[in-house]
């Protein structure tokens, strides 16, 4: 028997799509898109019927409006319905582009041919039920930050054998595997990449492959960071991780335990508002924030151990 999956369809103004995309997000809805029609954008989010009743639906609706009156926008209607698993899993992907991300970057899906004549660094993706296309603003600071830091390490060992060459990145909550796979196309040596979510374990260990990178540079694990811990060797060089504020919060102590002097972090997923608790609970545990990248709501901080 197929599964039986809900579709929602939120009917925003564009203004409102990455308030929107957090909601659904932290509603447990997989596989989000969003398609732009001038001011106006419909986001589409799935999950499974038997994880929501219709009172929660009811509840996700409230929020969403009251988010726009928040931000003063004209409130969203939200519409639902119930889908197969089969159109699930191709529903969503009609409104997936290629897509150009800070200087570098171009992120293809999987299923179309990658645009001609581009001397971007292609990360072909398919991200299954995992988070993480590049359509979110909180992957794509984590990507622009990740150019900085390897563009800092090209201009410092400008000849012969560069320290980028030797960099081991750790990705904690990794999702779709699309900062792995990026670290890797900017020089790092190796990516390790954990997710307490199987499905983006699998979803990283697939993007690996779809992306012709061997085997054993990027090490993909399910867990957070004590499974991270058991798959180093030793600390790492660099640390992203894109997940909620409170979860960052959480997890700044073990992962302080696996950086060095020079290692450097990213650490996304933050609301403008939560960044001073975010910067705290890093600088409490020896970290320097050098620099906070905001998009929209959300922002980034870029911190160093030294
Ligand atoms: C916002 S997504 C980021 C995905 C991808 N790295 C990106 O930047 O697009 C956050 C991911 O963190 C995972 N996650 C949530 N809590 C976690 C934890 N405590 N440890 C490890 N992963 C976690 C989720 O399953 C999800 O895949």
């Amino acid at each position: 028997m197929s599964n039986t999956w809900w579709e929602l369809q939120i009917f925003c103004e564009t203004e409102l799509e990455e308030s929107v995309f957090w909601r659904l997000e932290n509603f447990g809805c997989q596989g989000s898109a969003s398609e732009r029609k001038g001011d106006s954008s419909v986001v589409k989010a799935y999950l499974p019927q038997i994880k929501v009743h219709l009172l929660d639906l009811a509840a996700l609706s409230l929020w969403l409006r009251q988010d726009a009156l928040c931000f003063g926008i004209v409130e969203p209607e939200l519409q639902w319905n119930l889908i197969d698993e089969q159109d699930w899993a191709s529903s969503w992907k009609q409104y997936w582009h290629p897509q150009e991300i800070g200087d570098r970057f171009l992120i293809n899906p999987a299923w179309l041919p990658p645009p001609e004549n581009s001397d971007r660094l292609l990360i072909k993706l398919d991200p299954g039920v995992a988070f993480g296309t590049g359509n979110h603003a909180t992957t794509q600071l984590c990507l622009e930050a990740l150019e900085m830091r390897f563009s800092d390490y090209n201009s410092f060992f400008q000849s012969g054998n560069t320290k980028e060459d030797n960099a081991v990145i750790a990705d904690i909550g990794c999702g779709s595997g699309i900062l792995c796979v990026g670290s890797i196309l900017l020089g790092a040596k190796k990516a390790y990449g954990v997710d307490t979510d199987p499905l983006a374990v699998k979803a990283t260990m697939e993007n690996r492959i779809l992306n012709g990178i061997a085997a054993e540079r990027i090490i993909a694990g399910e867990g957070s960071v004590e499974a991270l811990v058991k798959m180093l060797e030793q600390p790492v060089d660099g640390i992203v991780c894109n997940i909620l504020a409170d979860v960052i919060i959480s997890l700044v102590p073990q992962i302080s335990a696996i950086a060095k002097p020079s290692t450097w972090g990213i650490f996304s997923g933050v609301l403008v508002e939560q960044s001073k608790s975010v910067a705290d609970a890093l600088e409490k545990h020896g970290w320097i924030v050098a620099t906070l990248w905001k998009r929209k709501e959300w922002c980034c901080l870029n911190v160093r151990r030294s």
